[in-house]
């Protein structure tokens, strides 16, 4: 199962937490990676654990005052990129720009989606993933794997029928290792986290307990 931890913009120490998932990762069978904001990636890589951006702009080189470029990206140590997050949605042709830059700066590629539908569209783009996500369990801690067991089924499958080699993610209100073990058995090949680690007072220990089980 690979664990993705996004730090959005929570008030956790981003070296702490790539810290812990660099040693929790080499402890378990599990694949762990930490996604901090675009200002930490450089540090974050530099602490040896895997680090994903959490978005890059469907640019190129030039005049995008603003924007996150996906080589510099790249250049900061980060292996991946999430796009298209639920709190950082784009239309469809900057998603596919996004994917086509990520692709070019060779960083790996897990697109959100909010249901099974977008899952499908996502799928479509090529990138490495997709992650599907209902923004209303965003944040609860009620984890999708258990509250809507369908929408992962279903996102599953809806890969599939586009293109079997696009793993599925399932993210929302996971916390546990239970519910990591819930997503799994529902056919989802990894779980995109944040406040389950980022806001618990030992992240540590919360990474140790999302794995433990597998
Ligand atoms: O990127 C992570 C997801 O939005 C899930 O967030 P959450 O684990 O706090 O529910």
């Amino acid at each position: 199962m690979f664990v993705l931890v996004n730090l959005k913009t929570y008030p956790c120490d981003p070296l702490e937490v790539a810290a812990a998932v660099r040693d929790v990762d080499e402890e378990t069978d599990a694949r762990i990676a930490v996604a901090p904001q675009a200002a930490h990636l450089e540090r974050v890589a530099e602490t040896g654990a895997e680090t994903w951006a959490q978005h890059v702009d469907p640019i190129d080189y030039g005049s995008n005052t603003g924007h996150t470029l996906a080589e510099t990206v790249a250049d900061a140590g980060a292996d991946g990129t999430l796009i298209n997050h639920s709190e950082q949605r784009l239309k469809l042709a900057d998603i596919d720009g996004a994917v086509r830059a990520a692709q070019r700066a060779d960083l790996e590629t897990i697109v959100c989606a909010n249901n099974p539908a977008q899952i499908g569209a996502a799928a479509a783009l090529g990138p490495d993933a997709v992650a599907v996500e209902p923004p209303e369990l965003i944040g609860t801690g009620t984890p999708v794997s258990q509250a809507d067991p369908d929408i992962v089924e279903d996102a599953v499958d809806a890969a599939a029928n586009v293109d079997d080699d696009v793993d599925v993610l399932c993210g929302a209100g996971i916390s546990t290792g239970d519910d990591v073990v819930a997503a799994s058995d529902l056919g989802a090949e990894g779980v995109l986290l944040a406040s389950g680690v980022a806001k618990a007072d030992d992240p540590r220990a919360a990474l140790e307990d999302l794995v433990d089980p597998l």
